[in-house]
């Protein structure tokens, strides 16, 4: 039974699962704490836990369920960083969007833990302690990893948390999430970086006229590429194999579009989008799409 929370690392996802906290398991208490101080003060501000602290060793120091809500690269040093602190049956979790090497860097430094890796599959563009929010978990799916000798009442305590926040748990092997998330999530990011930074790269077409009419498709690109560099840097880094095999996938994919382009083939173009739109509708259909208008979340 999980009473006592430590969230390390207050921004998007860090506030969001304090905030859920609060309005789903009211009576679990938390305590947070980010390295920066401007951080900790927003968090304090939007009480996005119940206590922030000023360290993470007072952070940690009575929780049963600790959540490490930092960049990929970075949970490594901030475990360490805590080794002392921590009591010796709490449970470290995280949200990181790469799980292979995250449990590989958390088992490292904390040989002595039960470590039970997490990934909510939901998220926006925004970072930052201002940009969570309560509801960012529901309905959303987060995916335990947990390593095949890691003890299952730590599993199920982990599941239940996050059923309680809202989101539907599926438990898996790292390595298959790593290959999974890379074609659903890593690469259609890469992608948006690519195509925008070529759009604001043209010399032909100026800044302001790729800004003007970037209604359509563009601008949902334009959302997506926004998204906060320091994260996006560590998932690709940490997710190396695993992106490198499906953008080899994605390439040849993209050479064959290429091809039946320059040869006007019409039924090759045909038969390819009839396919992706029947996926579209699939995904609706099974509620893995809000409808939000412009797939952003602007409004919160
Ligand atoms: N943004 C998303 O859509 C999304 C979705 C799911 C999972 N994730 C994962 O969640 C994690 C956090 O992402 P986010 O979007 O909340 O980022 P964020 O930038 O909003 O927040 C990260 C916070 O961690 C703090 N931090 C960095 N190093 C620290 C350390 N050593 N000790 C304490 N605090 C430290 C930063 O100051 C920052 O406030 C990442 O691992 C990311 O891969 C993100
Ligand atoms: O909706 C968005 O803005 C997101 O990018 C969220 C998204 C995703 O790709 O689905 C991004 C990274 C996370 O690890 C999980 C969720």
């Amino acid at each position: 039974m999980i009473r006592n929370v430590a969230i390390i690392g207050l921004g998007l996802l860090g506030g969001s699962i304090g905030l859920a906290i609060e309005e789903h398991a009211p009576d679990i208490t938390t305590t947070g704490f980010d390295r920066n101080p401007k951080t900790r003060a927003t968090a304090a501000k939007r009480s996005l836990v119940g206590t922030v602290c000023d360290t993470a060793s007072e952070a940690v120091a009575n929780a049963d369920l600790v959540i490490l809500c930092v960049p990929v690269g970075a949970m490594e040093e901030a475990a360490a960083g805590m080794r002392e602190a921590l009591p010796k049956a709490a449970i470290i979790s995280d949200v990181g969007s790469s799980k292979q090497s995250v449990g590989e860097a958390l088992a490292k430094a904390l040989p002595d833990h039960t470590i039970i890796p997490a990934h909510p599959v939901a998220g926006t563009e925004q970072s930052g302690p201002d940009a969570g929010f309560a509801s960012l978990f529901t309905n959303r799916w987060c995916i335990l990893t947990p390593s095949e000798t890691a003890s299952t009442e730590a599993v199920q305590s982990v599941s239940d948390f996050w059923t309680k926040l809202g989101a539907n748990v599926e438990v898996m092997d790292a390595e298959h999430h790593d290959l999974v998330l890379a074609v659903t999530s890593h690469i259609p990011h890469l992608i948006a970086f690519t195509i925008v930074g070529t759009a604001s790269d043209l010399e032909e077409v100026t800044r302001s006229e790729v800004i003007k009419y970037s209604a359509g498709g563009f601008r949902d690109f334009t959302r997506i590429a926004a998204s906060d560099p320091v994260m996006w840097r560590d998932v690709f880094l940490s997710n190396k194999s695993a992106v490198l095999e499906m953008l080899g996938r994605f390439s040849e994919d993209l050479t064959a579009l290429q091809r039946a382009i320059r040869s006007g083939d019409g039924d090759a173009l045909h038969e390819l989008f009839s396919r992706t739109r029947a996926i579209r509708r699939q995904v609706i259909e099974e509620g893995q799409d809000d409808d939000r208008p412009d797939f952003g979340r602007e409004d919160h």
